[in-house]
């Protein structure tokens, strides 16, 4: 074979590569041929790794955390505090439109309320003889604290003997209840305009979760509940909550009405939409709820009429007391709702919601990678959970939330599954998941100020979860407890090695919340960013 001969001044490798001089034209023809169809598939391969380096530069700076826990363990809750925390001028453009829903959440109470009144006036009317058929007619000492909104907690009240329909003496109902009834009716109304008002976005819980029950994500359709030890506290009302078809569809019903209703002399507005600097307007709601309020008050500080809330066991939404408490202060034309008014109002999420949280201060915090995250709150009913399953492959982090309170209380949605014992099946399965092997897992025990309150009133742990001994009946040291079986979960059923981050929380209080986050976030962003670099 010929060597070819290099001259100094020439390119060895072009010399190579450069065509024979006595190449024919369809030899020609087929080389270019080749060239052509090799730099295709190099131009591909360059495009895919451009891709893959955008994708995983928008990756990094983008933190995907997903909201887990069953239905009102504080999901939404803690959602608000993220925004309240690290996006406060969003939140405060946004304060004002929440106002509609907390008068609904008051109103829906106190007609909750009457609901309850107007069957027991139905079975005793006031006038004729007592007898002992009202329905409810268990005795039954008042709690006592005025602020309690759930039934008396003698010790172990909930497995003693006030249950409703036993017989008892009568309610000593009167002329004033039926008054009062009468009175406050026109609240129904109001509920009505206020759920039409916000775009009908919220409706009966219960209608809106019809999916199959699942207990984890992962199941099959569930079937039947374990029965926990015990006897657990009911819902006396499925429908007692309001539900949130998406993120925005209630403020933009809200803003698109207003704008309809134009502002000038005489427009019947609606509460002023997020952005508005204009004070509280008026609306026939608000004139119905203030003309209301000193019957609204005089109903939820009525003895009797807690004496049959107790009985019936009724159990209204978390949140119930603290507006019903504060009646006055929001049965006015002029309400502007708190930031306390706005975490605590309560709407039940349907679906899976994507928020946006832009992190307006990164002090302390590279820039580079802060500056936004996307945080999918999702509805936590066991029908709705199937729904989780598409949001777990692109999540990076996720909060998990575990009510601590409810050791003696039963799912709404299966009365026959204790709620902390289907907090553990749910946290075994998202912990124990393949497609969340490479999460990083919060974990919130929630509800730290409703367990104290509970455990002082005397109701004994041991009576509904019988691993838990003989050791104190305190706060602190059961969630002490239940911190250490979380975790030991999370050790054992972890597909791999990874840290454990458990907090116990009460996210109400907006001020320790915000440390909490704070420090949360450090930790998410330094474990993404770990990640990150091993894999970079
Ligand atoms: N007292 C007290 N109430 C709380 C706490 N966390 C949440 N709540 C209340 O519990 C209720 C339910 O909270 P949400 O945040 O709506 O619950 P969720 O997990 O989003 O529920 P779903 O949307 O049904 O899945 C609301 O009325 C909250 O105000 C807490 O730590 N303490
Ligand atoms: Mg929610």
């Amino acid at each position: 074979m010929p060597s070819r001969t290099f001259s100094s001044n020439e390119d060895p490798l072009d010399v190579v590569l450069r065509p024979p001089p006595d190449e024919t034209p369809q030899a020609r023809a087929e080389r270019l041929h080749k060239e052509a169809e090799a730099k295709k598939v190099s131009d591909a391969i360059d495009e895919s790794i451009r891709q893959e380096k955008v994708a995983w530069k928008k990756n990094k700076t983008l933190l995907r955390l997903l909201l887990l826990g069953q239905s009102e363990s504080g999901k939404s809750t803690t959602l608000k505090n993220f925004q309240l925390t690290f996006a406060p001028q969003a939140w405060v453009a946004e304060r004002a439109s929440w106002r509609a829903v907390v008068q609904l959440n008051l109103v829906r109470s106190i007609n909750l309320i009457l609901d309850s009144l107007a069957q027991e006036l139905a079975a005793n009317p006031p006038g004729r003889p007592r007898t002992a058929t009202s329905p409810f007619a268990a005795p039954v000492s008042l709690p006592s604290s005025s602020t309690s909104n759930t039934p008396p907690d003698s010790p172990d009240s909930a497995t003693g003997p006030s249950f409703a329909g036993e017989p008892g003496p009568p309610l000593a109902l009167t002329d004033k209840h039926a008054l009062l009834r009468l009175r406050l009716a026109p609240l129904r109304q109001v509920e009505n305009e206020l759920r039409r008002l916000l775009g009908a976005a919220s409706s009966e819980a219960g209608a809106a979760d019809g999916g199959a029950m699942r207990a984890t994500p992962f199941d099959e359709p569930y079937t039947a509940g374990a029965q926990a030890g015990g006897t657990m506290r009911s819902r006396s009302s499925a429908d007692r909550d309001l539900c949130l078809r998406s993120n925005r569809s209630w403020k933009d019903a809200l803003n698109a009405r207003r704008v309809s209703m134009g502002s000038g002399p005489g427009s019947r507005a609606v509460s002023p939409g997020p952005g508005s600097r204009e004070g509280p307007e008026r609306d026939d709601a608000t004139e119905v709820i203030a003309g209301c309020r000193d019957d609204m008050r005089a109903l939820w500080e009525d003895g009797v009429v807690r004496e049959m809330l107790a009985r019936q066991r009724m159990r209204l939404a978390d949140s119930a007391s603290f507006f019903l408490d504060d009646i006055d202060r929001i049965a006015t034309r002029t309400y502007e709702p708190s930031d306390d008014d706005v975490v605590r109002a309560r709407l039940r999420t349907v679906g899976v919601q994507e928020y946006s949280l832009k992190f307006e201060s990164t002090v302390g915090v590279d820039r580079s990678i802060a500056r936004e995250w996307i945080i999918y709150d999702v509805g936590g009913a066991r029908s709705a959970r199937a729904a989780w399953v598409p949001f777990f492959e692109d999540a990076n982090a996720l909060l998990f939330l575990a009510p601590i309170n409810c050791f003696d209380e039963s799912l709404e949605e299966d009365r026959h599954v204790n709620r902390l014992e289907d907090s553990f099946i749910l946290w075994k399965s998202v912990v124990g998941s393949k497609l969340l092997r490479k999460c990083i897992i919060v974990l919130f025990l929630n509800k730290y100020d409703l367990l104290s309150k509970k455990l002082k009133a005397g109701v004994a742990i041991k009576k509904h979860l019988s691993s838990y001994g003989d050791r104190e009946n305190t706060a602190p040291v059961f969630a002490k407890y239940l911190h250490s079986k979380f975790r030991e979960q999370h050790k054992e059923y972890s597909p791999e090695p990874r840290s454990f981050y458990g907090y116990v929380t009460c996210v109400v209080d907006t001020k320790a919340t915000a440390s909490t986050l704070s420090s949360v976030r450090d930790g998410l962003l330094q474990q993404h960013l770990q990640k990150a670099d091993l894999v970079a």
